[in-house]
């Protein structure tokens, strides 16, 4: 067999396409949107390479036009779960065993099929499927997902260099075992690039997965699992199930094989994992690994030299892009009294000039949010702000769901700063604002370090550089991606390691090496050329 050191290829961040009218790529993506309207679809699970189906058939529909269907996903039960856990152990020896770099390979070829052939279809799929608008969809599905397969395997050979220093007459080596067992990849509905990276960057490093997205991104994990089959990705590596989460979970976490967990999604399902390993501590081989990327209440702190042109600005994207459904998405605001007036108007402005409709029209900026509970969730948090002495509508507060589950951007002000929405994770298109007095600038960030119990991303405004240096050391501990004059959204692959701590998760950081190395488990070698034939000091010879 022939071997050697090898290079992988330098990554670089996968450019964003600008779908303008008239360009290519814009008139493809419309092509594969309207093929995939004009057919209905029937999507399998995958264990161990075979398509599995059910007779319990669930339909797949548009956010924004729920009432037409996209296809059907086939439900699976308990059984399928242990089929996935069997698929998956009965693949790791041979995946494990297969050279580094013929799993580098398959991952970069995943990264080229998307970049190329792929592209037009995992963005339409994302746009119908999760009612992402084009920009949206491809800095997502496209970019991230290539950049996170590109970097990764970049990350993985630095892993693999990094080796421990050999004294004379020995030489210790390190190497990166998979985990014993397999990894639980548990997906939210967000973010296609999320739900692609969950499972591959544990099977790049050895690992053989059983694979649950959310049910409300099944439509998109479709092509992302035809892209895995094209690539290479053998039989039983990655295994996708349709199952509820308690499902999942029951046969999982009772199981002596479970070796780990890549997860995001809400604090609240993160926290009830945990304590499920926890409890379940005895039952497992190993200590399985723990990483979970979870809810945010995302801030922008703005201080009063900042342009108010800029801060507007940040709050009109950093919080309704994509309907405000991004764990980064700003989602509470501390505007300085000097301030307030410009800001305003800047931002009802801007929110009067965006488009509320079907992701198919090119003008909406914003479309709908993911399902029918989310859409209730977020008209209960703006009814209550209706009724609330202490806030302010300034901007949107209505809501219909009769063609698709449309919320309007809502901008509210609040004279509590510890109102409801100030603290809690709405995950919708709704951001609640606080004026503070000029003054008391240092005092806004100690109450907004304590307000909530996330600490994912947040930013600083301003001018004056002794201000934005005290915010930076202030609240160091209240975000995981910290911005200086930037809104809190939007972290890009080998740029700004993404993840937060507190609340928000255990800070692992998507598309870094401090990611990978969860998904190993380092073994030390020592040898010895020479072994020493007796067991006397020399100092033990004579007195
Ligand atoms: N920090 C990050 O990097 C990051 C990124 C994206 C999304 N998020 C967070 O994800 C959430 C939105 O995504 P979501 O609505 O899909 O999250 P979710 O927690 O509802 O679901 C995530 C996954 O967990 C499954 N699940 C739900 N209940 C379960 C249970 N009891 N047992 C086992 N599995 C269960 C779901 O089916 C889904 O596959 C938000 O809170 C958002 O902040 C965080
Ligand atoms: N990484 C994305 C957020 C992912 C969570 O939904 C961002 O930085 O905006």
């Amino acid at each position: 067999m022939a071997t050697g050191f090898f290079n992988v290829p330098t990554p670089t961040n996968e450019p964003v396409l600008s779908y303008a009218p008239g360009s290519k790529e814009r008139e493809e993506l419309k092509a594969a949107l309207a093929a995939a309207r004009a057919k209905e679809i029937d999507v399998p699970m995958y264990i161990g390479g075979e398509r599995v189906t059910t007779d319990n058939k669930k339909p797949m529909s548009p956010p924004h036009d729920h009432q037409h269907i996209l296809g059907h996903y086939n439900e699976g039960g308990s059984e399928h779960v242990a089929a996935a856990i069997d698929a998956a152990m009965a693949a790791k020896s041979a995946w494990a065993d297969l050279g580094w770099e013929h799993r580098a390979s398959i991952f970069l070829k995943a990264a080229e099929l998307l970049a190329g052939p792929y592209r037009a279809k995992i963005n339409a799929a994302t746009m119908l499927g999760q009612s992402k608008n084009a920009f949206q969809a491809e800095i997502d599905a496209a970019c991230e997902f290539i950049d996170f397969l590109r970097f990764n395997v970049q990350y993985m050979t630095e892993i693999y260099a990094q080796q421990p220093n050999s004294a004379p007459g020995i030489w210790n080596r390190v190497e990166q075992r998979p985990l014993e067992g397999f990894v639980f990849a548990l997906t939210p509905f967000n973010f296609t690039a999320i739900a692609g990276n969950l499972p591959t960057s544990a099977a790049m490093m050895g690992n053989t997965i059983v694979w649950k997205p959310s049910n409300t991104q099944i439509y998109s994990a479709n092509v992302l699992m035809e892209v895995f089959q094209e690539a290479g990705v053998p039989d039983g590596v990655i295994n996708l199930v349709y199952v509820s989460g308690p499902t999942a979970g029951d046969v999982i976490f009772n199981h002596a094989d479970f070796g780990g967990i890549h997860f995001t999604g809400s604090t609240g399902v993160f926290q009830h994992i945990w304590k499920t390993i926890g409890e379940n501590i005895y039952k497992y081989k190993s200590y399985p690994r723990i990483v979970g990327e979870t809810g945010g209440k995302d801030f922008i702190m703005v201080h009063k030299s900042s342009d108010a042109k800029e801060v507007a600005t940040a709050i009109s994207r950093g919080a309704f892009e994509y309907q405000g459904q991004k764990c980064s998405a700003a989602s509470r605001a501390y505007i300085p009294s000097n301030l307030w007036d410009d800001v305003k108007d800047y931002v009802v402005a801007d929110l009067a000039t965006f488009k509320m409709g079907p992701t198919e029209d090119f003008g909406n900026f914003i479309n709908a949010v993911i399902d029918e509970k989310s859409f209730d969730n977020i008209a209960a948090y703006i009814d209550g702000a209706k009724a609330s002495p202490d806030v302010e509508v300034i901007a949107g507060g209505n809501y219909d769901k009769s063609k698709g589950y449309f919320v309007e951007p809502t901008v509210l002000l609040t004279k509590d700063p510890k109102y409801t929405t100030m603290c809690e994770e709405i995950f919708g298109p709704v951001i609640t604002i606080y004026v503070y007095d000029e003054n008391e600038f240092e005092a806004t960030m100690e109450l907004l370090d304590s307000t909530s119990p996330y600490a994912l991303t947040g930013s600083i405004f301003g001018r004056d550089r002794y201000a934005v240096e005290q915010a930076t050391k202030t609240l160091q501990n209240a975000a995981g991606n910290f911005y200086i004059n930037d809104k809190p959204t939007g972290a890009v692959v080998g740029q700004q390691p993404f993840g937060g701590a507190r609340g928000s998760g255990t800070n692992d950081k998507a598309g870094s090496m401090i990611n990978l190395l969860r998904w190993v488990s380092p073994r030390t070698i020592k040898e010895t050329f020479v072994p020493p034939k007796d067991y006397r000091y020399p100092f033990l010879g004579e007195d």
